[in-house]
């Protein structure tokens, strides 16, 4: 028998009554979570945010969702109603490449929620030092992109400073040519040499005469285009809106898969979570076969090797330092004497952090 229909009102009503129901349960979380909070107080914690637990709870809640909603979407409100319960407890102060606008901002945001306090950096080299100073208590750093790779700076600082990586994100990257003049009347393009990198098929094909002005960051494009009569900018929607631009066109990233790879710095460490990843600097002796002899104990341990750079040592001419990405947390009971074995065998190594895998 077909259900029948319900009126406006009707249907209006019954949602009334549902928020009504979800708000309760908020109220109720909310409760829990602040026990949790004096728990932690009674016990002399220092730091309520735990990354780990969070992200079982999202994994939990995408592996039960039932729809209509997609998983990134009941994810991501997870991850606010987390966030707001946790700023009553702590106000979590992370830095990021700003200024506001930019994909940091949004990754920053996708990993804390919108309830932490956020502190734009004019570069990635003081978002390291922020951290390290401890005048905030986590960063989030561009490592990789899909399609440009590496970000070596990143890499580097990984290494001068003696901080822990405890999370990564991944954020899809979009780029929008944004104006306030028609597309006919631009001269000038500002744009951040790695966005130019991702978009150059379509500036070339849509705008083959105009200049490209290099700028420190995609928020900086759009505030340059904004006061530029004749310019436009490769920028971000929330920083178009910030700047009052209108979208021209979007989604003018050549590859459209591109995705970009964040990492979060801080002091803490994470316990294992079943869905981890490492990351660990190491380097062998400058000798033939050095490089398989190191990896050899992953491979016959069945260690996944999700990622493996080169970068120069910097202590020493065409000598390298490898910078690995491996599944597994260094607790995890697999992992542990694996990496025993291969620091044993290493001239050097470091152990930048165990962190959950990125969860949506
Ligand atoms: O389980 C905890 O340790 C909590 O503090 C609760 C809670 C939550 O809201 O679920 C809050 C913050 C933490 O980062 C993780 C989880």
């Amino acid at each position: 028998m077909q259900k029948p229909i319900r009126s406006l009102a009707a249907l209006r009503t019954a949602i009334d009554q549902v928020d009504s129901k979800i708000l309760a349960l908020l109220s109720e979380r909310g409760q829990l979570a602040h026990e949790v909070g004096e728990l932690k107080r009674a016990d002399g914690e220092t730091h309520f945010y735990h990354p780990d637990r969070e992200s079982e709870i999202l994994r939990r809640i995408m592996q039960e969702n039932p729809g209509p909603f997609t998983d990134a979407q009941v994810a991501s409100i997870y991850r606010e109603i987390i966030s707001a319960g946790l700023a009553l407890e702590e106000a979590l102060q992370v830095a990021y490449l700003g200024p506001a606008g930019t994909f940091s901002q949004m990754a920053a945001q996708k990993h804390f929620g919108h309830s932490a306090q956020f502190q734009p950096a004019s570069s990635i080299s003081e978002i390291f030092r922020l951290v390290d100073s401890g005048q905030t208590q986590f960063g989030v750093v561009p490592v990789e992109n899909s399609t440009e790779g590496s970000v070596n700076l990143t890499l580097d600082l990984l290494l001068d400073y003696p901080l822990q990586i405890c999370g990564e994100v991944q954020l899809r990257i979009v780029h929008n040519l944004v104006a306030k003049i028609p597309m006919a009347q631009i001269s000038r393009v500002y744009v951040h040499y790695q966005t130019r990198a991702q978009c150059r098929q379509w500036l070339a094909a849509s705008l083959p005469h105009v200049e490209l002005v290099d700028v420190p960051s995609n928020g900086v494009a759009a505030e340059r285009a904004s006061s530029d009569p004749e310019g436009a900018a490769i920028s971000t929607t929330a920083a178009a809106e910030a700047y009052a631009l209108d979208i021209l066109q979007a989604g003018i990233e050549d590859n459209p898969e591109n995705t970009t790879r964040f990492l979060v710095i801080g002091k803490i460490a994470t316990r294992p979570t079943g869905q981890d990843k490492t990351s660990l600097v190491v380097a062998g002796i400058n000798r033939p076969g050095s490089l398989h002899a190191l990896l050899s104990p992953l491979a016959d341990a069945n260690v996944s090797l999700t990622r493996i750079e080169s970068r120069p040592a910097r202590s020493a001419v065409w000598e390298y330092v490898f910078y690995l990405d491996l599944l597994g947390h260094c607790q995890d009971p697999v992992l542990s004497p694996v990496l025993n074995a291969l620091a044993e065998q290493a001239s050097f190594y470091r152990c930048l952090g165990s962190y959950p895998k990125a969860v949506y």
